[in-house]
């Protein structure tokens, strides 16, 4: 008997309307512990409001998401963010006037006491916890640069490193690597894989050349079904994908 470890993230039957319209419209897929998922698809597919729903911003009308045994459509984006769910938008939103150091500082996930948060808690644990991110996000060499001094492929790193430093099992990333250079989009792939060593991502892309580096499965949305599901090779070749994309 082979013992199957749980999905990290379940989503059954997920739909959401807006007046009517139906711009997710009964999706199910599961996402596995350690796996780079890619949604692709053309302008309005629905890619965006599935990382919407995920992450609380959109309410499902329907459907379940489940994500390590809690189901997130009853959340609030805030507990969601809590429960381990951590996305990132297109454009960065660093802090400019602080340093790289002072924006994965103030991520640090607080609870903490206004006592530590004065005495104790720019401690060793703190400090450590940066370095090891900023290592991880190729800024440890960068540590007192104002973000605005950042290009802007750095100013995205930095961004996921700031929601690292919370530690999400999963991390959703919108078109990471959109306006960056050709090394830049190399070193994401990267640090896509250094990611991945303890948690999932699910990454919207339209560059394809980046989703086949990166993806272990990828998944094609249409008018908010899945069309095609599967290796970068078989949604390549499937006719329905090359129909939507190529065919109108
Ligand atoms: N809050 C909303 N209210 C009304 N319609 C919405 C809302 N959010 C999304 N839509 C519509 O749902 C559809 C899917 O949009 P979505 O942004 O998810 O597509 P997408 O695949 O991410 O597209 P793109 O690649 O252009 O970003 C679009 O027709 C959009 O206009």
């Amino acid at each position: 008997m082979t013992i199957q470890n749980d999905p990290l993230l379940s989503v059954e039957n997920l739909s959401v309307s807006f007046d009517g319209f139906k711009a997710v419209d009964d999706l199910s897929f599961q996402l596995e512990k350690g796996e780079i998922r890619v949604i692709i698809g053309p302008n309005g597919a629905g890619k965006t409001t599935v990382l919407d729903l995920i992450c609380g911003r959109t309410k499902a009308t329907s459907g379940s998401i489940q994500f390590e045994g809690r189901e997130l459509t009853r959340l609030k984006e805030y507990d969601i963010v809590r429960a381990g769910v951590g996305r990132k938008f297109q454009t960065p939103s660093v802090y400019e006037d602080l340093t790289v150091f002072e924006n994965l500082e103030i991520s640090y996930p607080s609870g903490r006491s206004v006592f530590e948060a004065l005495f104790f808690r720019r401690n060793k644990e703190i400090v450590h916890r940066i370095k090891e991110i900023s290592e991880m996000i190729f800024l440890d060499k960068q540590l007192d640069r104002k973000a605005a001094d950042l290009s802007h492929g750095q100013k995205q790193w930095l961004e996921i490193g700031m929601l690292l430093i919370q530690d999400p099992a999963l991390l959703m990333l919108d078109e990471p690597v959109a306006g960056m250079t050709v090394s830049e989009r190399v070193r994401t792939a990267e640090l896509l894989q250094r990611i991945i060593q303890s948690r999932s991502v699910l990454v919207i892309e339209h560059d394809m050349g980046f989703v086949e580096k990166i993806a272990h499965r990828v998944t094609v949305l249409h008018q908010g079904r899945i069309i095609s599901d599967g290796s970068m090779e078989h949604v390549k070749n499937d006719p329905k994908v090359v129909e939507v994309y190529l065919g109108h």
